[in-house]
């Protein structure tokens, strides 16, 4: 999806109105769809009637109604960059997390390839729109890959089943009686897709994301009657303020609301590349209307027949849909009410996160100003990203990059705080243990108020993956190292092993204590560095199977038994050389450790997902 900017129509518009009453009488499919979901906060949109018969689920037991989440659908007009990745990268901790609760997920991403300014990007590459719009989506799955993205479903709005979903959605809204058609003149943003209100235009009629001047326009479209839902949005909003996060932008969405919600022309008569209007192939859907429901069809596939029926009972409504702010008015104002319109249930949360800059201006496309994201991957490995993004960008406000943070951050946190105590502990084991576990963890931890503070801090950061809090979630899991680095230094069980007798066995013991942090760390950072958990976890001597089928609830404490032998000790995360900058750390020695995401277009699935 395009940043389109999100204004609403100018009043100046003339509107002709012309209703196509024959077409509306079809509305005795149009009922509110209720599908029960498993806690109680899924039923604020719905008809049914409580939330008490919802099945509860036992911990690391699939859901039968599963996780739907989605990125935005990336609009083809160029490569992915960072900000796009970013998105990614947060839905795919987040999928990972429900995947780890036991939860059935459906995680779906994909690209948003009709509208004009696609046609101009294949014409300027002297390539036909589809095989543009191939080449573009390809390298969005590529960097999934990289970046060791777990999605379930890649859907591209120009898959012939989303085509159909898209006539169907459109069809009843139409019987709904929501869409009538109008003459529209006004002030046309190519690269937002959008008519804007000269008022919030700077200089030149310039767009003031884009910064490239608004050209008029004056076309026959078709509208949604938004203005018909204002009552209800407005109620929705009162009554769900989880509907919108964070709060701020829950503010931000009733603001606009309350100013009033004006109908929103979704054909264009001089747009080729896109889907026709059903009834008036002179016309083709907006490129809103189209893409939205991408979120839809991604349910669709696998199936013989792509229809909104078969949708709703493969997993709709979405549990989350997260996007960037730019998109916001798209998602949390005109989608809820094409949703209502068409009789859908609404998704539970839309989560508005904020923007990395460069320069203070938002990274994108149309402006050019972006990182690569591959050159990241390449110089620092795909864990160091996601970690480094991860941590320091708050999901909600915006970050700026420099290559300076990245490498702190990152070396401080993976190489030197995990990593080295990992290492170090390892290290003394292999001299003095023979690399094997004196007791069980159980054992080594009674009495040691340790492992108190690291089920709790466990805990906040379960907390904060629930609620979205992402870099907090980071800085609870390193607090737990933070822990037993002091642990550690403190307890200096080296000098036990030089004294021998039970002060040996006690030095023995601490190692334990210390392993065990590190393989609840693996389990629970998992969602944000799969790679390096991975790595963290076989060098505790478990397999790459037994890593595939962790859950959360196997973080508690306890899990290393009295015996187990230890892989070799080996730094699982390099330090960055400022000077030389980085080199992509190598994958674990055993087995095929890339399957931390498996290098398929298709549903990679990692830990408890396996069990989903
Ligand atoms: N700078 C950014 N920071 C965070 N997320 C971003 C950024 N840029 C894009 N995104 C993500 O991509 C979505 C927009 O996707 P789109 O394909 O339109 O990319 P874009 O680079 O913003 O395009 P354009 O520059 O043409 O407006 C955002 O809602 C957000 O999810
Ligand atoms: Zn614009």
């Amino acid at each position: 999806m395009a940043g389109r900017v999100h204004l609403f129509y100018s009043s100046s518009v003339s509107h002709t109105i012309s209703f196509l009453s024959p077409l509306y009488s079809a509305t005795s499919r149009l009922r509110p769809i209720c599908l029960r979901r498993t806690s109680p906060p899924a039923h604020m949109f719905c008809t049914c009637s409580t939330a008490a018969d919802a099945n509860p689920v036992p911990s690391g037991t699939p859901s039968s109604d599963p996780f739907v989440l989605t990125t935005p659908l990336y609009y083809v007009n160029a490569p992915p960059h960072m900000g796009s990745a970013y998105t990614t990268i947060a839905a795919d901790a987040v999928a990972r997390f429900q995947r780890l609760l036991g939860k059935k997920v459906i995680f779906i991403t994909g690209t948003d390839e009709h509208g004009e300014k696609i046609a101009t990007a294949a014409a300027a590459s002297g390539s036909s729109p589809s095989d543009h719009c191939d080449a573009i989506s390809q390298s969005y799955k590529a960097l999934w890959n990289n970046l060791d993205i777990a999605y379930d479903r890649f859907i591209r709005t120009t898959d012939p089943q989303h085509e159909d979903i898209v006539r169907e959605f459109y069809s009843r809204v139409l019987a709904k009686g929501d869409i009538y058609r109008a003459d529209y003149e006004g002030l046309y943003c190519i690269n937002c897709e959008e008519y804007k209100d000269e008022k919030e235009l700077i200089k030149d009629n310039c767009c003031p994301i884009h910064l490239k001047p608004c050209v008029a326009r004056k076309e026959d479209n078709y509208f949604f009657a938004l203005s018909k839902y204002q009552k209800k949005l407005e109620e929705i909003l009162r009554k769900n303020p989880e509907f919108v996060q964070p709060a701020s932008r829950l503010n931000e969405v009733r603001g606009w609301v309350n100013s009033g919600l004006k109908d929103f022309s979704i054909s264009r008569a001089a747009v080729d590349w896109g889907i026709p209007v059903p009834n008036d192939n002179k016309q083709t859907i907006y490129v809103w209307f189209d893409a939205l429901l991408g979120y839809v069809s991604a349910l669709s596939e696998g199936e013989s027949q792509a229809d909104l029926d078969t949708v709703v009972s493969n997993g709709w409504p979405a549990s989350l849909h997260l996007i960037g702010k730019d998109i916001l008015r798209f998602h949390a104002v005109y989608w809820p009410a094409m949703l209502l319109s068409a009789g859908l249930s609404l998704p539970k949360t839309v989560f508005g996160h904020g923007f990395l800059t460069k320069d203070g201006m938002k990274m994108g496309k149309s402006l050019g100003n972006t990182i690569e994201p591959d050159d990241l991957v390449k110089n620092f490995g795909s864990d160091a990203v996601r970690y480094f993004f991860l941590k320091e960008v708050e999901l909600g406000s915006d970050g700026d990059y420099s290559e300076d943070r990245f490498i702190n951050s990152v070396n401080a946190g993976l190489a030197n705080t995990i990593g080295n105590l990992l290492n170090r502990t390892l290290g003394l084991l292999k001299k003095n243990c023979d690399s094997t576990l004196f007791v069980d963890s159980s054992v080594a931890a009674e009495g040691n108020p340790l492992k108190e503070t690291v089920e709790d801090l466990v805990d906040k950061a379960r907390d904060n993956y629930e609620n979205l809090s992402l870099s907090a979630a980071c800085d609870a899991l390193l607090e737990v190292a933070n822990a037993g680095n002091l642990y550690m230094n403190n307890r200096a069980p080296w000098t036990g092993f030089k004294i021998g007798g039970d002060s040996a066995d006690a030095a023995a013991k601490d190692l334990v204590v210390i392993l065990e942090i590190m393989r609840i760390l693996a389990i629970t950072l998992s969602p944000i560095t799969p790679g390096l958990s991975l790595k963290m976890y076989m060098q505790l001597g478990f397999t790459e199977d037994q890593f595939y089928t962790t859950t959360w609830g196997e973080s508690e404490w306890g899990g290393l038994k009295g015996g187990q032998v230890m892989g070799q000790p080996e730094p699982v995360f390099l330090r960055i050389d400022k000077k030389t900058g980085g080199e992509a750390p190598e994958v674990p020695k055993k087995n095929s450790p890339k399957k931390a995401v498996k290098k398929t277009d298709k549903a990679p699935q990692t830990q408890a997902a396996a069990q989903a």
